[in-house]
């Protein structure tokens, strides 16, 4: 069963090129935002160690959950306070994940396993991967799809492009590159090729 690694930079399209591989194949999907998000829920580790960092100022008044927008425009014009979020968070992530990838190869079910994670690279997430993809989109594509889809502010995606690797640092560290940068339809004949469906 292959692990397949998926990165790439904001709004470059890992979601849809996920979508598509969960629909057309037998695949075993794992994604790095929602195992985080699942881990900072309040009652778990990684949200108590958020708050006694970042502070109550962080915390949703009427859910009690924390404000994911709020602590977002912290840490992507903050990259110290970035850094201490990613030590609390990317290794109970990576643990996860790691497990997660170990039952599935248990169970035997599925063709292919892949992970999803913008910081494949930075985590080093590559060593448990028999191969990464770097899902490509030019950045003008990007920005306009994020705030058409999000209704991103061009600040907030500069701070979070700042945040991650560039492009050359993302083509030369992946096996593979998808380009994503034209409709849905030519990204899925790519994924048809690869998979060699
Ligand atoms: C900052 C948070 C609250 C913003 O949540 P929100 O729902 O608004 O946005 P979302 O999670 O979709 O992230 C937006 C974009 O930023 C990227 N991103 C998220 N965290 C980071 C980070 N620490 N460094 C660089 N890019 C990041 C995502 O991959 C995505 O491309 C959330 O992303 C978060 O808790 N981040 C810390 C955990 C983390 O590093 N997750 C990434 C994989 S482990
Ligand atoms: N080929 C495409 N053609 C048109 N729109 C696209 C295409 N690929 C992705 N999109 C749109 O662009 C937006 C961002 O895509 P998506 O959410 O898949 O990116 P992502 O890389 O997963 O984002 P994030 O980095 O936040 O996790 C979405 O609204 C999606 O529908």
């Amino acid at each position: 069963m292959k692990v397949i690694g998926i990165t790439g930079g904001v709004g470059c399209g890992k979601s849809t090129v996920l979508n598509l591989i969960k629909e057309n194949f037998n695949a075993f999907i794992i994604m790095a935002d929602d195992v985080a998000k699942d881990l900072m829920k309040k009652g778990k580790k990684g949200y108590d160690e958020t708050i006694a960092f970042f502070g109550d100022e962080i915390i949703d008044e009427t859910t009690g959950e924390i404000d994911r927008p709020k602590l977002a425009s912290v840490i992507f014009s903050n990259p110290n306070k970035r850094i201490v979020l990613n030590s609390i968070i990317h290794p109970v992530v990576k643990k996860e994940i790691v497990s997660m990838i170990t039952q599935a190869k248990i169970d035997n079910k599925y063709d292919y396993i892949f992970v999803e994670a913008a910081l494949l690279l930075d985590d080093h997430y590559n060593v448990f991967c028999d191969e990464t993809w770097y899902i490509y989109a030019d950045e003008d594509s990007r920005r306009e799809r994020l705030k058409e889809s999000r209704g991103y502010s061009d600040e907030k995606i500069d701070g979070i492009i700042k945040s991650q690797l560039g492009e050359e640092e993302f083509k030369n560290g992946c096996d593979i590159v998808v380009d994503n940068s034209g409709n849905i339809n030519d990204t899925y004949a790519q994924l048809v090729k690869l998979l060699q469906m």
